[in-house]
C-alpha cells in the first residue's frame, strides 16, 4: 500500500447557514458504509446546539464552539486532529462541518502547513452543501470593503457542489442556481439533491481535492506569511454583546501585535497585494481572495437559554411572526425546547422564513430525562438582531418555570 493510501482522508463539510451541512452528516453516518468515521463541527452561535440535534451514533463527534473553525479555533482544530491521529489505526476517515459563516480556505491551508497533519491525513474533497432556494440572495449581498462573501468563497473552494433543498425550488430556478455557480467555479461537479441525499460513493474516498489546481490559480495559497494579514474582526467585537470569549480568546484592546502581525483596520496593502478582486466572483478563487478574510460584522448571533416550558400555541405564534417579520435578515435560527405537558424535546429549524418543527419522538434527539432541568436553548443568526427584544418575547413564551 503507498503512503497515501495509508492516511486518513479529510472530508471538509462547508456551505452557507442553514444549507443541510448537518443532514448531510447526520445522513453519511447513518448509512451503511461500514467506516469508522470521526465528525468535527464547529457551530457559529453563542450556544452549541448543533450536538443535540446531530444523531446519536457510534461515531465520535467533537464540538468546538469557541469561534470559527476559519480564525480562532483553528489551533483547536489542529489539536482535535492530532488527538484524533494518535488512534490512526481505528480510523477510517474524519468529517469536519464548518459554520456556515467560515471561509474554507484557512481550513484547506491546515491540511498543508501543519507537519504532522499533512503527513498523517489528505484532503479528500471539500463539498459544498447549497441551500437552491436561498444561496442567490447571499451570493448577492454587498458586502463593506475588505470582507469576504463566505458564500461566494465557500462555492469557489467546492471540489463538489450538492445542489440542495430541490424539492422548494422550480427547474428554471435550479437552472438559474447552476449557472451561477459555474460561473464562480466553473468545473466543479453538480450533485443534485434532497435532504442532502447523494450516493456515498460519490462523496467519501473520491479524492477530488487537487492542490495543484488551487495553486494554478492562486500560487500564494499556502503562504501562511501572507495570511496574517487577513484582519481577525469576527462578528461583534470582544466586550460586545454577542461576542463569546473563551480561553482562546486573543482579541482584547491590549493584544499586542508581533511583528507578523498586520492586523488593523486600516491595515495598508503593500506593493505585492494585487488584492483587486475579492468581491468580484470571478476571482474569489484567485490571488489573496482568501487572505483578506474579515467576517460581516453586521452579521452576529444571539443566545437565549431560559428555564422552563413553554406553551406551543404561544411558540407558534411567536416564532411564526419573527420569521414573517425578519425573514430577510434572520439567515438561520434554532432551538430544542421544552413543551409544557410534553417529555419530548422540542427542536426547531428556521432558516429565512421556513420554519421546522420536530420532536424527539420524531428522532430529533432524546427526551427530557426525569429530573433534568429544562433548560431551552435558542441561537438566531442574521443581521439587526435585537437581543433584548428577541429574549422577552421568548420569555412570553414560558408559562412553566
Ligand atoms: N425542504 C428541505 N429542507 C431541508 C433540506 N435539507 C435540509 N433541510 C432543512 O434545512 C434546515 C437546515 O438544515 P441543516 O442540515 O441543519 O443545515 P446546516 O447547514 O447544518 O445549518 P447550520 O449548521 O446552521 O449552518 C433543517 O430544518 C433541515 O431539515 C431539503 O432538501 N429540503
Amino acid at each position: 500500500m503507498s503512503q497515501e493510501a495509508k492516511k486518513i482522508p479529510i472530508t471538509v463539510i462547508t456551505g452557507f447557514l442553514g444549507a443541510g451541512k448537518t443532514t448531510l452528516v447526520n445522513y453519511i453516518l447513518n448509512e451503511k458504509h461500514g467506516k469508522k468515521i470521526a465528525v468535527i463541527e464547529n457551530e457559529f452561535g453563542e450556544i452549541g446546539i448543533d450536538d443535540g440535534l446531530v444523531m446519536e451514533t457510534k461515531e465520535e463527534i467533537f464540538e468546538m464552539n469557541n469561534g470559527c473553525i476559519c480564525c480562532t479555533v483553528r489551533g483547536d482544530l489542529i489539536r482535535i486532529l492530532n488527538k484524533l491521529l494518535k488512534r490512526r489505526g481505528k480510523l477510517d476517515a474524519i468529517m469536519i462541518e464548518t459554520t456556515g459563516l467560515a471561509n474554507p480556505a484557512p481550513v484547506i491551508q491546515t491540511f498543508f502547513v501543519d507537519e504532522d497533519i499533512k503527513e498523517a491525513c489528505v484532503l479528500d474533497a471539500v463539498l459544498t452543501v447549497v441551500d437552491t432556494k436561498h444561496i442567490t440572495q447571499h451570493l448577492d449581498e454587498v458586502k463593506p470593503d475588505g470582507v469576504v462573501n463566505e458564500a461566494v468563497q465557500q462555492v469557489a473552494f467546492a471540489d463538489k457542489i450538492l445542489l440542495n433543498k430541490l424539492d422548494l425550488v422550480t427547474d428554471d430556478q435550479k437552472l438559474e442556481v447552476s449557472k451561477r455557480i459555474k460561473g464562480i467555479n466553473k468545473g466543479v461537479e453538480i450533485l443534485e439533491c434532497i435532504q442532502s441525499r447523494v450516493d456515498l460513493d460519490k462523496l467519501l474516498g473520491i479524492n477530488a481535492f487537487s492542490l495543484d489546481k488551487l495553486l494554478a490559480e492562486d500560487p500564494d495559497f499556502l503562504d501562511e506569511g501572507k495570511d496574517h494579514h487577513h484582519h481577525h474582526d469576527h462578528g461583534p467585537a470582544h466586550g460586545q454583546p454577542g461576542h463569546a470569549c473563551d480561553a482562546h480568546c486573543h482579541e482584547n484592546k491590549d493584544h499586542a501585535c508581533d511583528s507578523h502581525c498586520h492586523e488593523s483596520k486600516d491595515h495598508a496593502c503593500d506593493d505585492h497585494c494585487h488584492d483587486h478582486g475579492h468581491h468580484d466572483e470571478h476571482h474569489a478563487h484567485g490571488h489573496h481572495g482568501h487572505l483578506h478574510h474579515k467576517h460581516d460584522d453586521r452579521v452576529t448571533s444571539v443566545g437565549i437559554q431560559m428555564e422552563g416550558s413553554c406553551d406551543m400555541a404561544k411558540l407558534n405564534e411567536w416564532l411564526s411572526k419573527l420569521l414573517q417579520e425578519r425573514g430577510p435578515d434572520l439567515f438561520r435560527s434554532k432551538g430544542i425546547l421544552s413543551v409544557a405537558g410534553s417529555n419530548d424535546k422540542h427542536v426547531f429549524q428556521g432558516v429565512h422564513m421556513l420554519l421546522q418543527f420536530s420532536t424527539s419522538s420524531e428522532g430529533a434527539g432524546r427526551p427530557w430525562l426525569e429530573g433534568e432541568k429544562r433548560l431551552n436553548k435558542i441561537v438566531f443568526i442574521g443581521k439587526n438582531l435585537n437581543r433584548e427584544e428577541l429574549t422577552a418575547s421568548f420569555k412570553a413564551c414560558i408559562v412553566q418555570a
